[in-house]
């Protein structure tokens, strides 16, 4: 039975040794089901999550997980919840499965026969089974990241926070761990951080983009795409004349692709003869918000529930 997990982020505030706020009013709300996180580098992705998980105090507003307040009441969050960070520190030379039983106790999984069922469960989910005996030190960047899950999933956490999980993996690897966290989102919110606009595409039924510390979009993914409904064009021109079109209109994305250089410009109609119609997707919708925000200096979009 699927149970509903409520997070409710209001109004949050967060600077650094009196530094520009790296949080600037966040306001959102999550419920089961991967939540992903979009934004620059610097944005306040990282900042967010460690205040979520407890790592860090906020300057003001609130976080309230279930109906328990994230600051009043850390110790109840950390013990259901599950934190994968971007670097997971160093891992000693024990094995993965010495590490897990180590871990469970400090999570505050007590009694030997429920962490050795936990743990053989959670190696399974991760494929992890056959290298239990293994020091995770001696581990792939793919099996380091699965072992990260596992860990982060002891003592049935209700919402699981992974920052960038799948930096640095193969593609296998990647689907693999894509597979895992769908599997699990069912039953508990996953916020799910990363820069590959795909990724959210992909997986997230809903998110956000923040950028200087604000939340400049929430919603469906497919909201974020819509002011690009037949607005944009494609073509392959020469990269002289990127100047040119980029005078003229939002130009989203310039790539090479077979040795031509292909544009994609927001217009109300063909910009120029060679120009075809294309169907937007999240990275063109991602950018174009960048985009507009930071030419205009002004919110596209008030902070929404997600
Ligand atoms: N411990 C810290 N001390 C001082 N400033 C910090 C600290 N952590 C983050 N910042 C600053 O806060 C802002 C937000 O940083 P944060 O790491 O949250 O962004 P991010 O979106 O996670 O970036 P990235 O995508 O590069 O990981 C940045 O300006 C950063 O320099």
């Amino acid at each position: 039975m699927t149970h509903p997990q409520h997070l409710l982020i209001q109004q949050v505030c967060k600077s650094y040794s009196g530094n520009q706020k790296a949080l600037d009013n966040i306001s959102l709300e999550l419920n089961n089901g991967m939540f992903g996180l979009l934004g620059p580098n610097g944005a306040g992705k990282s900042s967010l999550m460690r205040s979520i998980a407890t790592l860090q105090s906020i300057d003001s507003g609130s976080i309230v997980f279930n109906g328990k307040d994230v600051c009043q009441e850390p110790d109840a969050i950390r013990r259901i919840l599950g934190y994968l960070p971007q670097e997971f520190g160093v891992y000693p030379k024990v094995s993965a499965e010495k590490l897990l039983h180590y871990l469970a106790v400090l999570k505050g999984v007590r009694d030997h026969r429920q962490r050795q069922r936990q743990i053989d469960d959670l190696l399974a989910r991760t494929h992890l089974s056959q290298y239990r005996h293994q020091p995770v030190a001696e581990y792939s960047g793919g099996m380091r990241q699965r072992f990260g899950i596992a860990q982060a999933l002891l003592g049935d956490p209700k919402m699981l926070i992974v920052d960038e999980p799948t930096a640095g993996l193969d593609p296998q690897e990647c689907h693999s761990l894509h597979h895992l966290l769908c599997d699990i989102a069912q039953s508990m919110i996953i916020i799910f951080s990363t820069h590959i606009v795909k990724d959210i595409q992909d997986l997230c039924s809903n998110m956000a983009v923040l950028e200087r510390g604000k939340v400049r979009f929430a919603g469906a993914p497919k909201t974020l795409i819509e002011p690009l409904a037949n607005q944009l064009w494609q073509a392959d021109i020469s990269p002289q004349q990127i100047p040119v079109f980029q005078q003229q209109f939002p130009l989203l994305s310039s790539r090479f692709i077979g040795g031509r250089c292909q544009v994609r410009v927001v217009a109300p109609q063909a910009p120029a003869p060679g120009f075809i119609q294309a169907a937007a997707d999240l990275q063109d919708g991602y950018f174009y918000l960048l985009q507009q925000h930071q030419q205009s200096g002004l919110d596209l979009r008030q902070p929404q529930v997600a």
